[in-house]
């Protein structure tokens, strides 16, 4: 097998790069008619498995699971996930040969592996669905022919795809038809109906490719949704912490903080977060998130570059072929970081505190979001793919971090976010590390202004200009009109 992007011309990598169409929430008037009577066999029942699954079923699809035998032998949490809530398991030879739909949510690392053992047991006509794209853009897997190949791609931690549904939201969705497989011409209509099954439709679903899908995800987990994020939680809690901040409040500012911050990117963009600040901190926030800009630019763009080139794939690849010794290794470093081993103090900080004692992590939440939106949209993705992937997913990820840190976000994403995310900190650590230490001590834990509130009135409507028309607002005003649904979690 070889990397299927990379043997595309160039005409036609720009044209599987730019599918991108914003759907209309009444292409989706058919709900989940497509799929009734259809036997929909999950593979798998992790973060993606479990949550898409519960959200399927309430959706009123039938719905069960298959895993591998020492899964159910041992009764591995994947089988716990499964039985406890209430679904039916069974290996492949059980499971498999009914099945209309089988949807692969193993780890991408598995995927070849899982696909040739579930190919053979498949049945003629049957269809085989993805959440990302890396298994057939990037490893080049070969589907039987008669079989249909869809995507459903939540923009989401598997555990905000529930969440979001249980709120009566969603997250937004790519949806995929591989054009090497789709004899009978059933893929979009299948796609569509289980996209509104785990209740994509209500935030936003792109009809997207294979390519567009993988390549932004990648860019998108790697930079601002996990890396920055990681980066931004270590650094900020060691500069506090050395101008003695207590520790504590140190780790919650920065636990909670990402959420009750990005919370505000989520309603309104990165003008709303940023207006959420004083007009003096709003200003430092917005010449800190430029100059942090053009320290990571390089490095964002490099992310870019090697995910389209495949290098970032050969690399983590070359680590799954060594029993993933990076990725465990960097995972056991991670636990071992000062902001991990300590322990949020149990004292209140309010929602504007946040905001008032946390500009630097403003700053680098806007320069991040920016970055990633810039560069994947420089490299041919679509503003609406680049959107969902760089601002509106940021929130998602940083949910998990409330929840239980950097341990969390690094258990909920997937291995191949994982490890990208810790190859991004790795490289920014270093790069961003200075300017960081170097910022005043009121950037991050102590009040930014205590004295007046006054700014320069050309320099105020300059700033609100640049923050206003940078591109990722003007999609995010169009996209967000679309999230009716979307509810207030903090
Ligand atoms: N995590 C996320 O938030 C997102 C993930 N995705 C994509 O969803 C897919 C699933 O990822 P994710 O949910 O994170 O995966 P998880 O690691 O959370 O779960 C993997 C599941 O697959 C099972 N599994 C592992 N190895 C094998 C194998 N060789 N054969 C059969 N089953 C196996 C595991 O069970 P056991 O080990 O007990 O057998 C587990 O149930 C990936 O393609 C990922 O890129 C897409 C969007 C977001
Ligand atoms: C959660 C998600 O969308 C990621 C980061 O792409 C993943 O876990 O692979
Ligand atoms: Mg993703
Ligand atoms: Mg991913």
């Amino acid at each position: 097998m070889a990397n299927y992007f990379n043997t595309l011309s160039l005409r036609d990598k720009l044209d599987q790069l730019g599918k991108c169409r914003f759907m209309d929430s009444s292409e989706f008037g058919d709900g989940v008619n497509a799929l009734i009577g259809k036997k929909i066999v999950i593979v798998g029942c992790g973060a993606q498995g479990l949550n898409q699954g519960l959200n399927m079923r309430d959706s009123g699809l039938d719905v069960s699971y298959t895993l591998r035998p020492t899964a159910i032998s041992e009764k591995r949490q994947s089988f716990l996930n499964a039985s406890e809530n209430k679904f039916k398991v069974g290996t492949y030879e059980e499971m498999i040969p009914t099945a209309d739909l089988l949807i692969n949510l193993t780890p991408d690392k598995q995927h070849t592996a899982v696909v040739s053992a579930v190919m053979p047991l498949m049945k003629k006509g049957s269809t085989l669905s993805y959440s990302h794209g890396f298994n057939i853009v990037e490893e080049g897997m070969q589907v039987r022919k008669d079989i249909t190949v869809i995507m459903v791609a939540p923009k989401s931690p598997g555990s905000e795809v529930r969440e979001e549904f249980k709120r009566g939201f969603g997250v937004p969705t790519l949806i995929a038809v591989h054009p090497e497989n789709d004899p009978e011409g059933k893929g979009w209509d299948y796609a569509k109906a289980y996209a509104v099954g785990t209740g994509g439709h209500t935030a936003g679903v792109l009809e997207s490719s294979f390519v567009a899908e993988v390549k932004s995800d990648l860019m998108g987990e790697q930079t601002i949704l996990c890396g920055l994020l990681q980066t931004g939680s270590i650094l900020c809690f060691d500069k506090m912490v050395a101008e003695g901040v207590e520790a504590g409040y140190a780790s919650k500012l920065i636990q909670y903080g990402w959420e009750t911050i990005t919370e505000a990117l989520k309603y309104g963009g990165i003008t709303n977060m940023m207006d959420r600040l004083s007009n003096p901190a709003k200003i430092a926030a917005f010449n800190a998130s430029e100059e942090l800009k053009d320290i990571m630019r390089p490095l964002f763009q490099k992310h870019m570059d090697d995910i389209m080139s495949g290098h970032f794939s050969r690399t983590m690849m070359e680590d799954w072929a060594n029993d993933d010794v990076n990725l465990l290794t960097w995972r056991a470093a991670t636990g071992e970081t000062a902001f991990e081993k300590t322990p949020a103090a149990d004292i209140e900080i309010s929602e504007q505190e946040y905001f008032d004692n946390g500009v630097l992590m403003v700053a680098m939440v806007k320069a991040g979001v920016e970055l990633a939106f810039e560069a994947m949209t420089e490299s041919g993705i679509i503003d609406e793919s680049a959107y969902y992937e760089s601002l509106h997913e940021t929130p998602l990820i940083a949910n998990t971090i409330a929840r239980k840190k950097l341990y969390e976000m690094n258990s909920v994403i997937s291995d191949t976010a994982e490890y990208g995310c810790y190859l991004f900190d790795h490289a920014c650590k270093p790069l961003i590390a200075d300017y960081v230490k170097k910022t005043a001590n009121n950037y991050v834990g102590r009040p930014f202004n205590e004295g007046s509130n006054g700014v320069d009135n050309k320099e105020l409507i300059e700033v609100n200009d640049a923050i206003r028309n940078h591109p990722v607002e003007e999609i995010g005003e169009f996209l967000r009109t679309s999230m009716t649904a979307m509810t207030k979690i903090v």
